[in-house]
C-alpha cells in the first residue's frame, strides 16, 4: 500500500485500541491511528482531515457504530467502516451491514483485520476513481445541454424515429409551443421529403465516412408552414441510448433570395432593354446582350470604358454634370436622352440610371437601363400629325387652327399687324353628297382642300373644321383688303369645274372673313364672326364674300330669337303668302303663279323664307307651316278660280322634311279636298335632292299627288348633279332651271351650256320647262331662242301679296305683254 494509511478507530478501551493497533502494524502497514470515542470527536476529526478508514467498536457505551454510518452518509463522505467486537451477535452484524457497515472483524481474532482493511481501502479507491468519472461526465454532459440549448443554431434529437429533443432555437423554427410540443412526435411528420429511414441511414454513412454534406430538406412547422432547411446530420448517444442529432439552419430566405438572384439574371440577359452596369467611378463592368444589340458596341469593347462613350454630342457637358449631380444626391434620373451607336447615328433612349448602395448607405454601383424610343417617338409624332390634322384632306383640322391662330395672334398683337380669318362653307356641298354620294363628296373635299392649299402662301394655313367647313388664317396683313384678294382668288380657282371620278362638278363656296383686331381679339371671336360673314355671304346668293361686320352680329342673335318667336307667328297670324306670276315664253300669257311664304314679323317687317324655313325645319314647325302654305294657296286658288280670274297652276314648295312626313298624303288630301281647289290647279315644287336621298321614299308620296291630279316640278334644277337620263323614271313634270345659271347669261358660256342641255333634255323627256329668275329682256330673249317655255322672275313681277296678284289678274292677261315685242305682230 502507498503512502501512509490514516485510520480512525472508534474504541473506548485503550486497551482494546492497543490491540487493533497492534494488529494493523504487525503486516508493515504505515498507519496512522488515531482513537475516538464520542460523535463530536468524529466530527471534529472527520473535519480536521481526511481519513481512508474507521474501525468501530460495536459496544462503545457512549457512541454505537450505526450513529458513526449516519454521520458519514450525512456528510456525503465515502469512508470504509469495519466493525470490531467480541460479543456482537449475528443479527446485529446482519443489520449494520445493511446500514452501510463494510465488514465485521472478531476481536478474539485479528488476523483477518489487515486483509478486510486492504481489501476495503482497495474498494474505497475504486469507488471513488468511479464516482470521479461520473461526476465528469456529468459535467462534461451539462455542458453540452447548457451549449446546446443555448445554441442559436437549431438542434433536435431523434432516437427511435420520434423526436426525443429540441433545443430552443429548434423551437422557435418549428413554431413549436407547450399546446404543440413536438417531443415525441414521429420524425415523418416533420420531415416531409426525408423519411426517417433516410435520416437514420444519412447518419450512420456520416458516422463511417465523414459525410458532411447537409441535407437540403423541406421540414413542416407545428404551425403547419414549411420551411426549407440544410441539415447536419450525425450520430450521438442520448441518455446512454444512441440517437441522431439534426442541426438545421433556416434557409427559406436564402433560398428565396438565390431565386430572386437567379430570375433577376436570367431578366436582365433576356430583356430588351440595355442594361450597364458600372463602378462608382464610372467604369463599365458588365452589360447585357439587349445593350450590344442597342448600341453595337460587343462587350469587350465595352467593359472597361466609360458611358459618356454612348451619349450623344447633341447633350452639353453641362448637361451631363447637372444629370450625374442629379443621380448622387437623389439617388436616381429618368429622362430621354439622344445617344450615339457604334455607327454613328443618333437615336433617342429612355433612360434611368440608379444608384445602388450597400446597407451602410455606401454607393457601390450605377445602373443604368435604356430602350431605343426611336419607334416610339416615330408613332408619337404620327399621332400628333393625326390629333392635329384632318385624315380626309391632311390639312391642319380645328385643334391645330386654333393653335396657330392663337400663335398668329400673339405676334400680331406683339407687332401691332393685322390678320384676317377667312370661313369657307362650300355651297350646296349637301346636294352633291345627297346625289353622288359621300364617296364622291369625300373626293370633292380632298381637291378642295389641294386648291386651296396651291393658292395659300407658305406661312397662311388652310384648314378643315369638319364638314364641307374650311378656314383660312391670312397674316401679316398691310390692309384688310388683302382678304378680299385671297377670297376673290379662292373663288377663281374654284371656277374651273372639279372632275371627280370622270365628272365634272362646278362648286362654288361662300367666304366670310373677319380681321383682327376689328372683328375680334381672340381666337373664338375671329372664327364665330368669320362664320357669321359667312352666312350673310350664302344668304346674299351664294358664291361670295363678305366682310364681318358688327350688324352681322345683330343678326346671329335675331336668328335665335326668331327661332322662339316662329312658335307664335302661326298662332298670331303672322305668315303670308305672296304669288310671283309665271309667263309663257311664247305669249306672255299667264300661266301659273308660284305661291312663296312671307312671315310679317311686328317688329322686324317682312321676313323672307330664306331666314326662317331653315328655323322651321330644324324645330319641326315645318309640318304645321307647310299644311298653312297648303290650305292658304287652296283658299285663294279656289277663289281666284271661282272670280274668273285665274285659270293656272297654283306651284307650291314642299321642302324635303315635308316629303317625310307620315301623314303627309291623308293631311294634304283632306286640305285639298276641304278648300274645294281643283287638284289639277295644282303643283308641288321640290328639289332633286328629294330624289337623290329620299327616292324610295319620296316617289310613292308624288305618285299618290299625281294621281291625285296634282303635277310636280324639280325646282333649282341643275345644282344637284342628278343624272339627267334618270329623270324619266320619276314621277314629274316639270323642271325648273335654277336662278344662278339664268342670272349669269347671257356673258357666262358655261351658264349658257347647261341651260340649253336642261332645255333640251327636259323636251327630249317631254317636260315643260320653267326658267327661274328672269330680270333681263336679255335673259328672256336668250331663253327663247333656246325654246325655254316659260319663265318667272322679277322682269314680269316679284312675288306681291294677295290682294295685288289678285288685282294684277284682274287686270287681265296684258299685264306682261309689253316685254314681248314680237307679240300680236
Ligand atoms: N334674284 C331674283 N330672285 C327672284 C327672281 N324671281 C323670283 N325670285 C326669288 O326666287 C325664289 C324662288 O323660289 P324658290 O326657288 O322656290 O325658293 C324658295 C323656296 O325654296 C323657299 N320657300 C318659299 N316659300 C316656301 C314655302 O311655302 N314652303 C317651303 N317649303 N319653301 C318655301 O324659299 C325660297 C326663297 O323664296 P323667296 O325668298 O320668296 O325667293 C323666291 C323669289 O322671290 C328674280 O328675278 N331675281
Amino acid at each position: 500500500m502507498p503512502g501512509q494509511l490514516r485510520i480512525l478507530i472508534i474504541e473506548g478501551s485503550e486497551r482494546i485500541y492497543g490491540f487493533i493497533c497492534q494488529a494493523l502494524r504487525r503486516k508493515d502497514l504505515n498507519v496512522l491511528t488515531r482513537r475516538i470515542e464520542t460523535r463530536e470527536a468524529l466530527t471534529q476529526a472527520l473535519e480536521q482531515s481526511d481519513w481512508d478508514l474507521i474501525l468501530s467498536n460495536t459496544d462503545n457505551p457512549g457512541f454505537n457504530p450505526e450513529d458513526a454510518l449516519k454521520l458519514l452518509s450525512e456528510k456525503q463522505l465515502d469512508i470504509p467502516l469495519i466493525l470490531v467486537s467480541d460479543s456482537i451477535g449475528e443479527e446485529k452484524v446482519a443489520s449494520l451491514l445493511k446500514a452501510g457497515a463494510n465488514d465485521y472483524i472478531n476481536l478474539n481474532n485479528l488476523t483477518r483485520l489487515v486483509p478486510a482493511v486492504v481489501r476495503e481501502l482497495k474498494e474505497a479507491a475504486v469507488r471513488r476513481e468511479a464516482e470521479k468519472t461520473k461526476q465528469a461526465l456529468r459535467r462534461s454532459e451539462n455542458r453540452y445541454r447548457q451549449l446546446v440549448d443555448h445554441s442559436p443554431t437549431p438542434i433536435l434529437l431523434l432516437q427511435n424515429e420520434r423526436i426525443v429533443f429540441l433545443n430552443e432555437a429548434a423551437s422557435q423554427a418549428l413554431s413549436a409551443s407547450l399546446d404543440q410540443p413536438l417531443i415525441n412526435r414521429p420524425a415523418d411528420e416533420l420531415f416531409i421529403d426525408a423519411p426517417a429511414a433516410l435520416l437514420t441511414s444519412r447518419s450512420a454513412k456520416t458516422s463511417t465516412e465523414q459525410d458532411d454534406q447537409p441535407l437540403q430538406t423541406t421540414l413542416k412547422r407545428a404551425d403547419g408552414n414549411t420551411i426549407q432547411t440544410e441539415v447536419f446530420i450525425s450520430p450521438v448517444e442520448y441518455e446512454g441510448a444512441p440517437a441522431i442529432q439534426l442541426v438545421f439552419t433556416d434557409i427559406t430566405n436564402r433560398k428565396e433570395s438565390d431565386a430572386k438572384l437567379q430570375q433577376a439574371a436570367q431578366i436582365i440577359e433576356h430583356t430588351m432593354e440595355a442594361v450597364l452596369i458600372t463602378n462608382i467611378d464610372g467604369t463599365i463592368e458588365s452589360a447585357n446582350p439587349a445593350f450590344s444589340e442597342i448600341t453595337g458596341y460587343t462587350q469587350p469593347e465595352i467593359i472597361r470604358n466609360h458611358p459618356r462613350l454612348l451619349i450623344s454630342a447633341k447633350h452639353s457637358p453641362e448637361f451631363l454634370s447637372e444629370l450625374w449631380d442629379h443621380v448622387r444626391s437623389t439617388g436616381s434620373w429618368r429622362g430621354e436622352l439622344w445617344n450615339q451607336r457604334k455607327n454613328g447615328e443618333i437615336y433617342p433612349v429612355w433612360m434611368t440610371i440608379s444608384c445602388v448602395r450597400d446597407q451602410r448607405g455606401e454607393a457601390l454601383h450605377y445602373v443604368m437601363v435604356f430602350s431605343d424610343i426611336t419607334s416610339l417617338k416615330q408613332t408619337q409624332s404620327q399621332l400628333e400629325h393625326l390629333a392635329h390634322h384632318d385624315s380626309l384632306t391632311n390639312l391642319p383640322n380645328r385643334l391645330l387652327f386654333e393653335d396657330r391662330l392663337e400663335h398668329a395672334l400673339a405676334q400680331a398683337k406683339r407687332q401691332k399687324r393685322q390678320l384676317a380669318v377667312l370661313f369657307l362653307d362650300l355651297d350646296r356641298f349637301k346636294n352633291i353628297n345627297d346625289s353622288l354620294g359621300h364617296a364622291m363628296g369625300d373626293e370633292l373635299l380632298k381637291e378642295v382642300a389641294k386648291r386651296l392649299q396651291n393658292i395659300l402662301r407658305d406661312d397662311d394655313t388652310a384648314a378643315r373644321l369638319g364638314g364641307d367647313e374650311f378656314t383660312v388664317l391670312v397674316e401679316n396683313l398691310e390692309d384688310p383688303s388683302q382678304a378680299a384678294v385671297v377670297a376673290a382668288k379662292i373663288q377663281d380657282k374654284f371656277k374651273a369645274p372639279f372632275k371627280i371620278a370622270g365628272r365634272e362638278l362646278h362648286v362654288t363656296a361662300s367666304i366670310g372673313i373677319s380681321i383682327f383686331p376689328e372683328d375680334g381679339r381672340d381666337v373664338a371671336d375671329l372664327t364665330k364672326n368669320a362664320d357669321a360673314a359667312m352666312y350673310q355671304a350664302k344668304e346674299q346668293g351664294r358664291n361670295n364674300y363678305r366682310y364681318y361686320t358688327s350688324e352681322l352680329t345683330r343678326s346671329a342673335f335675331e336668328r335665335l330669337l326668331l327661332e322662339t318667336e316662329l312658335r307664335s307667328a302661326l298662332k298670331e297670324d303672322q305668315l303670308l303668302l305672296y304669288y310671283q306670276p309665271q309667263i309663257s315664253l311664247k305669249n306672255g300669257e299667264m300661266t301659273g303663279a308660284e305661291a312663296l311664304l312671307r312671315w310679317h314679323h311686328p317688329r322686324l317687317g317682312i321676313i323672307p323664307p330664306a331666314r326662317f324655313i331653315p328655323l322651321a325645319e330644324e324645330s319641326g314647325l315645318i309640318h304645321e307651316i307647310g299644311n298653312w302654305v297648303l290650305n292658304e294657296a287652296c283658299q285663294q286658288t279656289r277663289y281666284l278660280y271661282k272670280q274668273g280670274i285665274f285659270q293656272g297652276r297654283m306651284a307650291i314648295n314642299l321642302s324635303v322634311r315635308q316629303i317625310m312626313q307620315t301623314d303627309l298624303i291623308l293631311r294634304f288630301e283632306q286640305i285639298i279636298a276641304e278648300s274645294g281647289c281643283p287638284p289639277d290647279m295644282l303643283q308641288f315644287e321640290v328639289t332633286e335632292g328629294i330624289f337623290m336621298g329620299q327616292m324610295k321614299n319620296s316617289v310613292p308620296v308624288l305618285d299618290v299627288f299625281k294621281k291625285l291630279g296634282v303635277s310636280i316640278a324639280i325646282d333649282d334644277f341643275g345644282t344637284g348633279y342628278s343624272s339627267l337620263s334618270y329623270l324619266k323614271q320619276l314621277p314629274i313634270d316639270k323642271l325648273k332651271i335654277d336662278r344662278s345659271f339664268i342670272r349669269d347669261m347671257p356673258h357666262d358660256s358655261d351658264a349658257v351650256a347647261i341651260t340649253q342641255a336642261i332645255i333640251s333634255l327636259g323636251k327630249n323627256l317631254g317636260l315643260r320647262i320653267t326658267a327661274e329668275g328672269i330680270e333681263t329682256m336679255a335673259q328672256q330673249s336668250l331663253l327663247q331662242k333656246m325654246g325655254c317655255q316659260e319663265g318667272q322672275g322679277y322682269l314680269y313681277s316679284p312675288p306681291v301679296p294677295g290682294e295685288v296678284f289678285e288685282q294684277m289678274l284682274m287686270e287681265g292677261s296684258r299685264t306682261f305683254h309689253h316685254h314681248f315685242s314680237n307679240y300680236g305682230s
